[in-house]
Order: C-alpha cells, then sequence, then structure tokens
C-alpha cells in the first residue's frame, strides 16, 4: 500500500465532511482552510486529515511518504467541466484574422470556425488524435485538472463523430482521472448539409446515436444552440432522441445571442447550461430552482473578446456558478484553470473563494461528480494540489501567469 502524510500544510483548503454538493449564490464566498494542518492517503484514498495539533503521529512507517508542506496549500484538485480536449490542429490563422478585425462569426461564415476542424480532424487517424489528446491531458493535469469533460463535436460526419468519441473511451480507459464524454454531433451543420439541416439532424438521431448507444460512447449530449448554428427547435428535437439512450443534455447556449435556449434546456433537465456570455432576467428567472448548473467560460470570453458572463449577477440570484477552461482551438487555446481562477476575479469580480468554490464544488456538480470530486474528505480518492510556497491563497489568481502547483497527486 502506497502512503502518503503531507505535514505543516499552510492551509488545507475545501477539506470537510460538511461541505455541500452545490454551493449557491451568497454562499459561494465561503471556502473553509485549515491552517497548520495534514493530509493522510492511502493509495490516494483520504484516510485522515485535520490540524497539526490533532496528528497521532505515524505508528507504521514502511512505504510511507513523507511531504513536508511548510509555506505551501493543499486543495483538491480542480473539475473542467466543458473542454474540446480532442482536435487535430490549432487555429492561430483564424487568431490573425480575429487581430485584424474579423469577428468569431465572420470567421465562421467564411468557413473558418468549427468546419475549420472538421476538415482537419477527417484527415487524422484515430491512433494521431489519441496521442494529441494524451500529451494536452497530461499538460492539463500538471495545471491542476483532476477530472475532466471531452467532447465530440470537430467531426460532423458518422465516422468521425464515432472516431472522436473512441478516441475519447482511449483516454478515459487510459488516464487515472476521472474524464466523461459527451456528444456533440450538433456543433455546426457541415457544408453538404447547408440547405438540408433537418438531413444533419436526421443523420445525428438516425445513423450517430445508435452506434453510440451500441458501444456506450458517451455520458451527455450537446447541441451548440446559437444564431447561423441549432435552432432551440432543433435542439430540443437532438436532445431528446439523446434522452432516449440516456444521455443528459449538457448544451452551449447564449454565447452570443439570446434565444431561449435556457429556459428550453432547464425544461429538458439539462445537467449544465454552458456560456452564457449574454443573459436575460428571463434566463435567470428560469434557473431559479433548477438543477442545472449554470457555467461560465471567461478564457473563452478574452480570447474573442466577447463579454464575459455575469457571475455576479447571477450569484445576486442565489444561483451556484461553475466556472470551466472551454479548452478548444478555436476559442480556447489553453485548459489552464489557474488562469480561468484569475479572469473570474479581475474580469467577473469574483472573490478568489468565489472562482474556487466555481472551480471544484460546483464543477464537480457540472460533472454529475459531487460525490467523489470537488473537496477533500474521508474515503475520497479524487486528485490534490500541493502548491509551491505561497503568501495566501488569493496570491494564486493575483499572480497571473505564474505557475504556482508544485504537485498533483493522482
Ligand atoms: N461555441 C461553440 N464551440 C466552441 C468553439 C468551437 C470552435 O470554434 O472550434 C466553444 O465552446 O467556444
Ligand atoms: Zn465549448
Amino acid at each position: 500500500m502506497k502512503k502518503i502524510l503531507i505535514k505543516n500544510i499552510k492551509g488545507l483548503v475545501q477539506a470537510g465532511e460538511e461541505i455541500p454538493a452545490v454551493i449557491k449564490g451568497t454562499h459561494m464566498h465561503i471556502l473553509p482552510v485549515i491552517e497548520n494542518a495534514f493530509l493522510a492517503l492511502e493509495d490516494g484514498e483520504v484516510v485522515a486529515y485535520g490540524p497539526m495539533d490533532d496528528w497521532q503521529g505515524v505508528t507504521d512507517w514502511r512505504d510511507l511518504e513523507v511531504i513536508d508542506a511548510t509555506g505551501k496549500y493543499v486543495l483538491p484538485a480542480f473539475v473542467d467541466a466543458h473542454t474540446h480536449t480532442v482536435f487535430a490542429k490549432s487555429r492561430e490563422e483564424e487568431f490573425v484574422d480575429r487581430i485584424k478585425g474579423l469577428s468569431y462569426e465572420e470567421i465562421a461564415l467564411k468557413g473558418g470556425g468549427i468546419l475549420n476542424s472538421a476538415r482537419r480532424l477527417g484527415e487524422l487517424s484515430e491512433d494521431a488524435l489519441f496521442k494529441a489528446a494524451k500529451e494536452r491531458i497530461e499538460r492539463l493535469i500538471s495545471y491542476g485538472t483532476g477530472a475532466l469533460e471531452i467532447k465530440s463535436g470537430y467531426g460532423l460526419t458518422v465516422e468521425a463523430e464515432i472516431k472522436m468519441l473512441r478516441v475519447i473511451k482511449r483516454l478515459k480507459e487510459h488516464f487515472p482521472i476521472t474524464i466523461k464524454a459527451t456528444f456533440l454531433g450538433a456543433h455546426a451543420f457541415p457544408k453538404a448539409y447547408k440547405e438540408n439541416q433537418q438531413g444533419y439532424i436526421d443523420l445525428i438521431i438516425n445513423e450517430m446515436l445508435p452506434v453510440i448507444e451500441a458501444e456506450q460512447l458517451a455520458d451527455y449530449i450537446d447541441v451548440f444552440c446559437e444564431r447561423n448554428y441549432f435552432s432551440v427547435e432543433q435542439m430540443e428535437q437532438v436532445l431528446t432522441a439523446g434522452k432516449k439512450i440516456g444521455l443528459k443534455p449538457k448544451v452551449h447556449v447564449n454565447q452570443f445571442s439570446i434565444m431561449g435556449g435556457i429556459q428550453k434546456a432547464v425544461e429538458l433537465g439539462a445537467v449544465s447550461v454552458d456560456h452564457l456570455e449574454e443573459i436575460s432576467q428571463e434566463d435567470i428567472d428560469a434557473l431559479k430552482n433548477a438543477a442545472t448548473i449554470p457555467t461560465i467560460l471567461p478564457s473563452c470570453s478574452h480570447f474573442i473578446s466577447i463579454p464575459f458572463g455575469n457571475a455576479r449577477w447571477m450569484m445576486e440570484n442565489d444561483l451556484p456558478v461553475a466556472l470551466a477552461s472551454d479548452f478548444n482551438p478555436g476559442t480556447t487555446p489553453s485548459g489552464n484553470l489557474g488562469f480561468v481562477w484569475s479572469l473570474a476575479c479581475v474580469k467577473m469580480k469574483m472573490t478568489p473563494e468565489e472562482a474556487f468554490n466555481a472551480l471544484t464544488v460546483n464543477a464537480a456538480a457540472a460533472l454529475e461528480l459531487s460525490e467523489t470530486h470537488g473537496k477533500i474528505a474521508l474515503g475520497r480518492r479524487s486528485p490534490v494540489i500541493i502548491t509551491k510556497e505561497i503568501p495566501s491563497l488569493a496570491y494564486i489568481p493575483y499572480a497571473f501567469g505564474d505557475m504556482h502547483i508544485e504537485r498533483v497527486i493522482v
């Protein structure tokens, strides 16, 4: 048995059996920290923690690794509940086009964007996609990500969507961290179906979903509900078909426009609604008393220069805000949740504590991982982060761009 004792921890963050599975509104500011603490793990499972004064000493030193965390914090790893980590190639030429004045939507309308990624993904083998995604995930873990969701959606043909999902399945098997798969066949209409949108929806429902069901390739179903992409009615068709084979909805809504997608997604029992750069009082009202987690993606706002989600307004309305990276080659070529933490504080005026809850407890809820992730508690095995020596917890989002993580125990 591999035993690890982390002692003299400057601050053990978010440790406690009583920490709730979802943290709403004003409660998001509450973040428990045990000062001068210890944490004991056996084969990754939390077997004891608390103030150093309560530490009983070690009786069995065999196979024990002792880590002295003087001046360092220990945190539950982040949960990334929204990524597109499997993709073929980066898209920096679109980045340059945006610098020159084109918008994301204009680039997409001239054949760039999602269709650009789909063209490139079609050319790559399953093995090549797996290798590239594996390297990305290794990097994400070193940044403190302890569980993540990965979407398909750069295939847009039966063959290529299934290829993506098979890659995600292999990644699940390869990594010790939890990975969940989301089917996003309804990410964009392929060129061949530009004039026959219903034909593509039929392809998703009649050709893709049966293979996904037979091979158990997905946990969730997603639709990009947006002008020039999928309408609310089209989203409803796809989500309803997905639900019939047990896929719960997690959807892209309100990135550029307000179309009623949030209300419909809530009605269909969505686990989360993601993006929300644009939001109305009606949207907020729909989310009150719903189990759906509003998930904001500030790195996307930063990178393509669109508004940041109004987290403060959501919290004032007692909603449980989650944060995720949206890691993808088009709108967010970074899966670094430390940077997301910083952006949430600087641009969305979330306190460091609120943003941390949004990256852990509420993010775990957005991925239905509340039982295992988001906090440190007895019996749990989810990854933990050990920081470098830092003056305070707020220093992490404050000193953006620096790497504050020394080690991630998976
Ligand atoms: N908006 C939809 N999908 C991705 C971007 C896809 C792309 O541009 O490749 C997002 O969440 O930002
Ligand atoms: Zn996305």
